[in-house]
């Protein structure tokens, strides 16, 4: 699914208008009683409270209050008065609801009008929406403060307002939402961890805009959903032997992380590459061949880390290298020679990236279409501090570019950039594999797809979609507190049957 940034979905607004057609004030109206449906059928309050500006979101709100008092619901409407007039839509809303004199309507001009609530009552915040040009100030922002104060359920219109679609709006005035009901698409906005204290859950009204241009207009930023993943998803054939998935082969352990290196392992098999091997410490030869018989071992000459390659890595469908293995130095020289021998991409995890980060010379040496998989920290020593999310993807992306790379940024939705540009977050995925290991396994996983012949971008998203299934499912029948890394791999089967 594409991401459209504010001024794109402005113009998708405006190519509806003329190509269905339909007037503005028509399609207001069917934003309108989206959001009333949904209100109507989620709250049970004594009132509403609505709070509108005065443009489009606004005339959303005003909107909003006539459809609900329509539905014998007890409403007052507040509007923050501006310099400027209403908007055209915003006006034609205002001069209806003005003839409805059973809906008390009262401006706001000053700290001095500054409203106090009725308890129970829900409030609606139609202050600004995806038309916000710039930080909250002065009598806006103080409303804002003063509408969270109350720590009563607020539901957003479109955005919670003061927060920007497609930019960071660190430290902002900004509406704690208990829900935001937002036009047809996700928004970037909602997407980042800095902004998960202002938009609450997030529900899609469908306002019908026409397909038209989301056909034809490109997106940089997309969300994996099922449709992308069935379109890179290849069925196994009839006929298929193992050595049509591919040979895979798994770099991790030391002693003390032995763990690292069976997670990833299993998960690989799990994933259905046609073979697995292991180059695991000496001393974990025993561990992993117990823990996954369904694997070849390559144990190192060195008990308790990792040292040489007693193999041609070309030789290899893949190889995924870095989940515990840990600093040592004759890690990094092993590191150096895979980096400087290998044709093929690789999938670089952990300590691996460690090793790049820490070692001068190392970064430039990464093979193209590479994927990598930091979490935020690792990000952050690989290619430096960013001051917000915003910038965080921007860099990874730009990196991605410049260096070939495919780069999986791991986080809640994890962001995977591809060297083309293009920016992919997952949506799978849950609190409970917040712990350690879970990255272990995605490592496995995604060099169990590369494995495959999949490419390097499509076992990136494709990886990272399951991974996130799989944890989702494993959350369902173990609970997120409880649920630990090796279940993850134990939903693997599961998480293929869903898609
Ligand atoms: N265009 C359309 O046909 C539709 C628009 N819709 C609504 O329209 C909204 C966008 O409306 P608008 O473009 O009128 O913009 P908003 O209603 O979001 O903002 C109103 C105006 O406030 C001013 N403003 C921006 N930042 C400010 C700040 N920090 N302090 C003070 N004033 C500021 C700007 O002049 C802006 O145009 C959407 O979020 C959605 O709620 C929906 O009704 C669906 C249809
Ligand atoms: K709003």
């Amino acid at each position: 699914m594409k991401l459209f940034s504010a001024e794109q979905i402005r113009q998708w607004d405006a190519f509806t208008i003329k190509n269905e057609p339909v007037s503005s004030l028509e399609l207001m109206e069917r934003a309108a009683n989206a959001c009333t449906r949904w209100i109507v059928k989620n709250t049970l309050a004594d009132s509403y409270c609505i709070f509108c500006g005065k443009g489009n979101n606004g005339g959303d709100g005003l909107a909003i209050a006539r459809l609900l008092y329509n539905a014998n619901k007890t409403v007052t409407v507040f509007i923050l008065e501006s310099a400027t007039g209403g908007s055209d839509d915003f006006n034609s809303n205002f001069n209806i609801l003005h003839h409805l004199s059973a809906i008390p309507v009262y401006s706001i001009r000053s700290e001095k009008e500054l409203p106090q609530l009725p308890p129970d009552c829900i409030i609606i915040d139609a202050l600004f929406g995806t038309g916000l040009n710039r930080r909250l100030t002065g009598l806006a922002a103080t409303l804002v403060e003063h509408i969270n104060s109350f720590r009563m359920p607020v539901i957003a219109i479109d955005m919670p307002s003061g927060l920007f679609c497609d930019q960071s709006s660190l430290g902002n005035p900004i509406i704690k939402a208990s829900h935001t009901l937002t036009f047809q698409v996700p928004k970037l906005a909602f997407l980042v961890a800095e902004n998960a204290d202002f938009f609450g859950q997030v529900h899609i009204m469908d306002i019908n805009l026409h397909p038209g241009f989301s056909e034809k207009t490109p997106a940089k930023f997309h969300i994996t959903d099922s449709s992308l993943i069935r379109s890179i998803y290849q069925p196994r054939k009839t006929f298929a032997h193992k050595g049509n998935f591919g040979h895979a082969l798994i770099i991790a352990g030391s002693t003390g992380k032995t763990g690292a290196a069976v997670l990833s392992t299993r998960a690989c098999l799990k994933t259905g590459a046609g073979l697995v091997s292991a180059h695991i410490p000496r001393q974990s030869l025993p561990i992993i061949q117990m823990a996954a018989p369904e694997a070849m071992a390559f144990p190192d000459a060195e008990d308790h880390y990792i040292t040489r390659m007693d193999y041609e890595p070309d030789d290899f469908s893949s190889i995924g290298m870095g989940p515990g293995i840990g600093k040592e130095l004759k890690t990094r020289f092993l590191l150096r020679e895979l980096l400087e021998k290998i044709k093929k991409p690789l999938v670089l995890d952990a300590d691996a990236l460690n090793i790049i980060a820490a070692t001068k010379g190392y970064l430039k040496l990464i093979p193209s279409k590479t994927i990598i998989t930091p979490h935020p920290k690792e990000f952050s020593r690989l290619f430096g501090d960013t001051a917000n999310d915003f910038e965080k993807i921007e860099l990874a992306s730009s990196k991605s570019m410049e260096m070939n790379i495919i780069i999986a940024l791991k986080g809640h939705n994890t962001f995977i950039a591809h060297p083309n540009g293009a920016g992919y977050f997952n949506h799978t995925g849950n609190a409970g594999m917040a712990k350690g290991g879970s990255g272990d396994v995605l490592t496995g996983m995604i060099t169990s797809l590369l494995a495959q012949g999949y490419t390097p971008e499509q076992s990136a998203v494709y990886g990272v979609y399951l991974h996130g299934l799989a944890g989702d499912l494993a959350a369902r029948d173990r609970g997120m507190e409880s649920m630990i890394a090796s279940d993850i791999i134990e939903h693997i089967g599961n998480a293929f049957k869903q898609l």
